[in-house]
């Protein structure tokens, strides 16, 4: 993979064959697509009494950025978790590239080209960036985790592994972090990092959670260039995501989830203003998606606790 540059302004070729492809789609959940590369029917999952996902059909057109919204506790998350075999399904089914994934185990799910992004947990802030990356290429190879630590285990793949990270690092502007501890790097650089160690498995399908949480609004136009890269590049986005702003930015098509199931699907222009959604939203006991100066209260407030998070790191 090749450092590229973002993708210039206007409307690139790939976007426009995104735009195209949902052209004249209706708005109704389970719309079929044109070309998905996703597909999943009936996927349910309780937790004791409660439905947290219960989606009849959806399908995730390739080579498109999809944003999966809803109010909080839609099961959003838990349906990712779902379909990259993190979590268990009670049931369902779901295709990717036409194979059946239910029942197969995250680092195949990965191998296979389908993968999430983790938000950078305390154990992996305290590797660093570059051994956050080799990790991240393990998850290919579906060895233990911490292998990927040990140099007599990873030295026969390293210099292509340690290629690629370079790489990698050096398009999302890391490079020279790679031996910082990841604990230190700041909102915006967790992000990067997050998405540069998804890519360390040449994914088809990029899923990422919530990818602008506690970044600094300096830096949401370059995390935003990134995503786009990656359909620049040819790769199939679906993200998680409470900022309508970079929903509208970014996103192609969006898939609304409440109360575990898909309850409208639309483009992003409009989709905010479908009777089903104000209701979703509104019935949630909701507000509406967060407003602009909601927002930045909220980004100063992850930022904060982040570098509080940091310092009492550096403390121990
Ligand atoms: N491990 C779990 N055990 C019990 N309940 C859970 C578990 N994980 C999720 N839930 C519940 O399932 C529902 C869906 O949660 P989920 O986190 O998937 O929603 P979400 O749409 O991602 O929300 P948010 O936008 O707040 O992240 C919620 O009611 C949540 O409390």
């Amino acid at each position: 993979m090749h450092a590229e540059t973002h993708a210039q302004a206007g409307t690139s070729e790939r976007k426009a064959a995104a735009l195209a492809a949902f052209k004249d789609l209706a708005r109704d959940p389970g719309v079929p697509k044109p070309d998905p590369i996703l597909v999943v029917d009936n996927v349910v999952r309780r937790f004791g009494g409660l439905t947290a996902v219960e989606v009849g059909h959806v399908e995730v057109q390739r080579g498109s950025i999809t944003a999966l919204i809803g109010p909080n506790g839609a099961g959003k998350t838990t349906f990712f978790n779902q379909l990259t075999g993190f979590d268990t399904a009670d049931s369902g089914s779901w295709t990717f590239n036409g194979r059946a994934m239910n029942g197969v185990p995250a680092h195949k799910v990965a191998r296979s080209g389908m993968v999430r992004t983790f938000q950078l947990t305390k154990a992996l802030s305290k590797l660093t960036v570059m051994e956050n990356m080799r990790l991240g290429a393990q998850q290919q190879k579906g060895e233990n985790f911490f292998r990927a630590l040990v140099p007599s285990l990873w030295r026969g793949q390293e210099d292509e592994i340690t290629e690629r990270a370079e790489d990698l690092l050096t398009r999302f502007k890391l490079d020279a972090k790679r031996d910082d501890f990841a604990g230190s790097l700041s909102g915006g650089q967790r992000k990067l990092l997050e998405m540069a160690r998804a890519l360390m498995v040449q994914p088809e399908l990029v899923m990422l959670d919530e990818p602008m949480a506690g970044v600094n609004p300096a830096l949401t136009q370059s995390l935003l260039g990134h995503v786009k890269d990656l359909r620049e590049q040819g790769m199939t986005v679906l993200f998680v995501e409470h900022d309508m702003d970079m929903v509208r930015d970014i996103s192609d098509w969006v898939i609304v989830m409440a109360q575990g199931a898909v309850i409208a699907e639309g483009p992003p222009g409009t989709i905010m203003s479908d009777e089903r959604v104000i209701d979703a939203y509104l019935g949630a006991h909701h507000d509406a998606p967060l407003s602009e100066s909601e927002l930045t209260a909220q980004l100063h407030e992850a930022e904060a606790a982040l570098e509080a998070e940091i310092e009492e790191e550096t403390q121990k």
